[in-house]
């Protein structure tokens, strides 16, 4: 049978979207939007453990639906889900196969900034589009390649500094001093920064949401 879209589905219109999220990034990305319904934040804690076989894309797409469910699953314990689309998005790093999450500390983000200078890697992001009620879920990932220029171990530390290593996935952030270590990409930059906003206003399109409609 044919799979349904979207909005055959979802029997209401959808009165507002809730990002399952805790990053700022995200939140200054869905608000670049300038979406008409009103945006709520509402971060939940989905397990991010993942089976080692799992491709990259395998892994953002589930973990950004486990995020979209957690938070669907507070918003139904409220008795608030009605009629919202739930955003769920997650981001990692991939270098020769090996998935690179947030450091745990700042020797591990120096680990992660050696391995990755002077070469490409890919950066994968995850968003799911998830209705409460009985719509089906929408989940796709992008995949952005990131050159970094040769960076050496005083570079690296005085980047660490800053501080922006600690909660970024392979210890950098695109949109801040790491601009300045990265010699180009192939891709979309907001998938680097964790949120790929054209990607979601197709996939919130699919359930009548049109970023361009005030
Ligand atoms: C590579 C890169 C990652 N990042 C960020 C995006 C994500 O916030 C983070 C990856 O961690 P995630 O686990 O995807 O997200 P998060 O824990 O920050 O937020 P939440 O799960 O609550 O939505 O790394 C940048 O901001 N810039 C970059 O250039």
């Amino acid at each position: 049978m044919k799979p349904k879209h979207a909005n055959e589905v979802q029997m209401q219109p959808i009165s507002q979207l809730v990002l399952a999220s805790s990053s700022p990034r995200r939140k200054e990305l869905v608000a670049s939007l300038g979406l008409s319904l009103p945006v709520y934040i509402l971060p939940s804690d989905a397990d991010e453990s993942v089976p080692e076989d799992w491709t990259p894309g395998h892994i953002v797409e589930q973990l950004s639906l486990r995020k979209a469910r957690a938070t669907a699953a507070i918003l139904s314990e409220r008795q608030e889900e009605s009629s919202s689309i739930v955003v769920g998005a997650d981001t990692i790093v991939v270098v020769d196969g090996d998935v690179l999450g947030k450091p745990k500390d700042r020797n591990d983000a120096f680990g992660m900034l050696k391995r990755l200078q002077g070469r490409s890697h890919e950066v994968y992001t995850g968003v799911a589009c998830l209705p409460t009620g009985n719509g089906q879920a929408v989940v796709k990932h992008r995949m952005t390649k990131v050159y970094m220029k040769p960076l050496g171990d005083e570079r690296i530390l005085k980047y660490i500094a800053t501080g922006e290593s600690d909660d970024k996935a392979g210890a950098y952030g695109i949109q801040g001093y790491g601009a300045a270590n990265v010699d180009r990409i192939e891709g979309c930059y907001f998938n680097v920064v964790g949120l790929p906003i054209s990607l979601l206003s197709d996939m919130l399109l699919e359930f009548g949401i049109d970023v361009f409609e005030s």
